[in-house]
């Protein structure tokens, strides 16, 4: 038989089905990597924001990992929403024990404004888990968190992806640009080039889960043993198409569409116009 794709996703449950775990294992499965999920929190929300939150005890998230982790290959595993230090912890002693590229999603607010981390968990995850990444998927505020300096234009960040690889250890660093006006720009440093992944912005309130979705196409594609290059280009191809086709649903930031980029897979990112 031949290899078998192997991607874990570490985060929180989003039951409306555009963000977190869910979102992770629907983008593993399209990518066609076999999707494995420890999850840590429960969340209740919705397209219009969170209604409430429960924590699953710290025993519980890492004997999750301890069965995944005696019986399954993990080929490339991704962060999400990790709610505390001692959730933290946990998945700090283990990430070395993992031994697979280490995609972190940086997870600290819902596309609705709602937080999702603590701040004492920010300050952990910056300090602790973020050496330990092969590559961090911040968004602006996110990176803004990161860094503790306010980002403005491409140039700035550029310089975050540069501090975050220098000053914080994470092998490289993906800033992301949906939230800054313009087209969708995205910079990758990998602590030797800068590379820019560049889309026309798509009009739509529908973004619900892009952040979750963009890593786990990452996770996806190096689990199958992707350069980070080519992981990010086909991963922001993936992301751009779930935009565009986005779905309808809900009273609020709807979901993207996971079957668009199937429909659409010779599609090249320079041809996808709003
Ligand atoms: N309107 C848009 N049109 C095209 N691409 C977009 C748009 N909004 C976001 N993107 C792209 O989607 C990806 C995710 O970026 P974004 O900054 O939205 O992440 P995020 O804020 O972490 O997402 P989430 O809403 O899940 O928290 C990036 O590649 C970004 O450039
Ligand atoms: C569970 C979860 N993780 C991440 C996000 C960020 O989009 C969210 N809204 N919900």
């Amino acid at each position: 038989m031949k290899h078998i794709p192997c991607a874990l996703t570490i985060a929180g449950s989003d039951p409306s089905g555009g963000a977190g775990i869910q979102a992770d294992l629907k983008t593993f499965q399209e990518l066609q990597s076999y999707g494995m999920s420890v999850i840590t929190s429960l969340t209740a929300q919705n397209t219009t924001g969170v209604q409430g939150v429960y924590h699953i005890p710290t025993d519980m998230i890492e004997q999750q990992l301890t069965s995944i982790m005696n019986d399954m290959p993990i080929h490339a595993f991704k962060t999400g929403m990790i709610a505390n230090v001692d959730m933290m912890k946990v998945i700090e002693k283990r990430v070395p024990e993992i031994n697979a590229p280490y995609i972190m999603d940086p997870v600290m607010v819902a596309t609705s404004g709602d937080p999702l981390i603590s701040t004492q968990a920010q300050q952990y995850l910056c300090n602790h888990l973020l050496p330990l990444a092969t590559v961090v998927t911040p968004n602006i505020p996110e990176a803004e968190t990161i860094i503790g300096e306010k980002i403005n234009t491409e140039d700035d960040m550029k310089e975050a992806a540069i501090q975050i690889v220098k000053h914080y250890g994470a092998q490289a660093a993906l800033i992301k640009g949906g939230h800054i006006k313009g087209d969708a720009v995205d910079f990758l440093y990998d602590g030797n080039n800068m590379f820019t992944f560049s889309a026309q912005r798509i009009e739509t309130k529908n973004s619900h889960g892009t952040g979750c979705t963009l890593s786990a196409a990452i996770t996806a594609f190096l689990a199958q043993g992707a350069s980070f290059y080519d992981a990010v280009k086909r991963s922001k191809t993936y992301i751009t198409l779930a935009i565009k086709h986005s779905l309808p649903l809900g009273n609020g930031s709807g979901p993207t569409n996971h079957w668009a980029p199937r429909i659409n897979e010779t599609t090249k990112l320079e041809e996808i116009k709003s």
